[in-house]
């Protein structure tokens, strides 16, 4: 690692190109460093860290033999000045984080049924497509950490407080990438009695000290909430320096762009007499929080050729709303069957709206990384009117806001101007996805060609099925559509059981569980129950981050 190459918490200066520096998407705050988003995560006047421009990767045909750690070299060098990271280090940073993944590809390439791809994420240590960011953003955190506290001792060093929400995928890859790290604790925020049960046992058996559970009375947005609220709150925001794991952090974003480049090489290697470079490609990806995806519109915007990204919802379909009717809305305005309203396949619904469903990390009402879309989207509109730069980018900030302040206060915003809707739909299209499809998909990926699906990976296999017909439909041939496998599918295995339960063949322990979850229920467990008040996980957050200091001797 070398010396402190840049100051402590440096802004950016001239040595950064645009794609280096970032702004709020709500328009206040502007010119940081890559080094200042990743450790602050949530800018203070409460919107997301982007970079003030997309940059183009220009030579990207010549990246096609690039091992998947070369590949990301390239990409993240292009959204961090070497000033901040020296070459060598972030080589270093990266190699580490995918040592530690079992597929030799990373992220490798299948293909699933004729012109359906699935792109497997879950090869990291917690089964998950979270590792792939997750891994790096925790090697990350430790880089700028131990340059930030050469030479300071106890209270006196730089200590991060990580607080996330999951639904269960992201917690358990922060635990993972984060236990045991120096000047780091972590709080992962989790709806109780609402994530899978090996989910529940990934997070909860890790007892390295400076790993912290909260089991929240709540659903995952409640979760969400709290993580804001105490980013807002400038006491123990300056007390504790929290810090952001979720996708509200730029780094996981940046990570996860990668893969999308990877898949379109491998793809391109795997079909050579039907898939030419250059030639277009969709994905269809299963989502929720809107990052995954939304690491798929940076590398478009890099110039990656796609076609489509085609997003998946289940039941909890806030974005196929919008992208069908052009509003953004918590509650879906539809009612129950009885009522006449749309409601399907009798999937129970709680009182804030949001249903269980089948693919639970998925069961979001709002989706957090939605608003960085938005900006490029009202920057995009605004750079219409032929004023300058810096006029787009405030109108942008200021749009933003006004919708998010919509969305705060009255539950929703829209329907926004059809230049913007139209914008989205250029690059982007909806499918949703019921409970009833998902467990039909997995069932027939299974006897059709043997592959077990989880459920999430089913929502965005039956979306790219659909998209595939369509293309039959209208331009007579079917395209290469890439589909993420977000998840192995042992970690919902009650949703696969009740998909495969009457195939004579199919054994869940023999065919399904890796070896590295045997036992995990029987591992010891630590985790406070919390209730859903923001006050009362600060105090609970300040009481543990105490002891750790205590036990350390600070
Ligand atoms: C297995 C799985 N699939 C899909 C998603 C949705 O991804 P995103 O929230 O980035 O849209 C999640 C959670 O984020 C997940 O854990
Ligand atoms: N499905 C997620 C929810 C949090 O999403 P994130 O990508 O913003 O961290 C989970 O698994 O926790």
């Amino acid at each position: 690692m070398s010396n402190g190459v840049v100051a402590n918490g440096a802004s950016a200066d001239q040595t950064h190109t645009a794609s280096q520096r970032y702004l709020s998407t709500r328009g206040e705050d502007s010119g940081f460093s890559f080094e200042e988003v990743v450790l602050k995560g949530l800018a203070s006047d409460g919107g997301l860290y982007i970079p003030e421009a997309i940059p183009s990767a220009e030579n990207w045909e010549s990246w096609k033999d690039l091992s998947f750690t070369d590949l990301a070299f390239n990409i993240i060098s292009l959204f961090v000045s070497p000033s901040e990271i020296p070459s060598e280090d972030l080589k270093e940073i990266i190699n580490r984080s995918y040592a530690t993944f079992r597929a030799d590809e990373v992220t490798p390439l299948v293909n699933l049924q004729g012109e359906v791809h699935l792109l497997e994420l879950f090869h990291g240590p917690t089964f998950a497509f979270k590792d792939v960011a997750l891994q790096f953003l925790g090697n990350l955190f430790e880089y700028f950490l131990v340059r930030r506290n050469e030479g300071k001792t106890g209270r006196d060093r730089y200590h991060l407080t990580v607080v996330g929400a999951t639904s269960g995928d992201t917690g358990s890859a922060a635990i993972y990438g984060l236990r045991g790290k120096k000047d780091v604790s972590v709080f992962m925020l989790h709806p109780k009695g609402r994530v899978s049960p090996v989910q529940e046992q990934q997070m909860t058996t890790v007892l390295d000290a400076n790993v912290h559970n909260l089991a929240v009375t709540g659903n995952f947005d409640n979760c969400q909430d709290i993580v804001k609220a105490l980013f807002a709150d400038p006491e123990i925001n300056s007390t504790h320096k929290l810090g952001a794991v979720n996708s509200i952090n730029w780094a996981r974003i940046l990570a996860q762009t990668v893969y999308y480049f990877h898949a379109y090489f491998s793809l391109l290697r795997q079909q050579p007499s039907t898939f030419k470079l250059g030639d277009k490609v969709r994905f269809a990806v299963p989502s929720g929080n809107f990052g995954d995806i939304l690491a798929g519109y940076f590398a478009l915007r890099m110039g990656l050729p796609v076609d489509k990204l085609v997003i998946a919802t289940n039941e909890n379909d806030i974005l196929d709303r919008f992208f069908k009717t052009g509003r953004y809305e918590k509650k879906p305005t539809y009612g129950s069957k009885a009522e006449g309203g749309l409601e399907q396949d009798g999937v129970k619904a709680h009182e804030d709206g949001v249903k269980e469903t089948l693919s639970p990390a998925m069961d979001i009402l709002v989706s957090s990384n939605f608003e960085r879309l938005l900006w490029f989207l009202a920057y995009q509109f605004a750079s219409s009117a032929g004023m300058d730069d810096e006029w787009n980018k405030k109108q942008a900030g200021q749009e933003v806001s006004s919708w998010l302040s919509d969305l705060k206060n009255k539950g929703g915003f829209g329907p926004v101007y059809k230049d913007v809707l139209e914008a989205a739909r250029k690059n982007f299209e909806s499918e949703r996805v019921s409970d009833q499809e998902t467990l039909d998909t997995i069932k027939a990926l299974y006897k059709e060609v043997g592959y077990v699906l989880d459920p999430h990976t089913a929502v965005g296999v039956e979306a790219a099925r659909r998209t595939q017909k369509r293309a039959l439909a209208e331009e007579g041939a079917a395209k290469h559509i890439i589909s993420l496998s977000t998840a192995h599918p042992a970690k919902f295995a009650s949703a696969v059981e009740l998909a495969l339960k009457e195939e004579p063949e199919f054994n869940f322990q023999e065919n399904v569980l890796p070896p590295e979850f045997v036992g995990l229920d029987k591992k010891e467990k630590r985790v406070s129950d919390v209730a859903n008040d923001w006050k009362a996980v600060r105090d609970v957050v300040r009481q543990q981050v105490e002891e750790e200091f205590k036990a350390l001797g600070y």
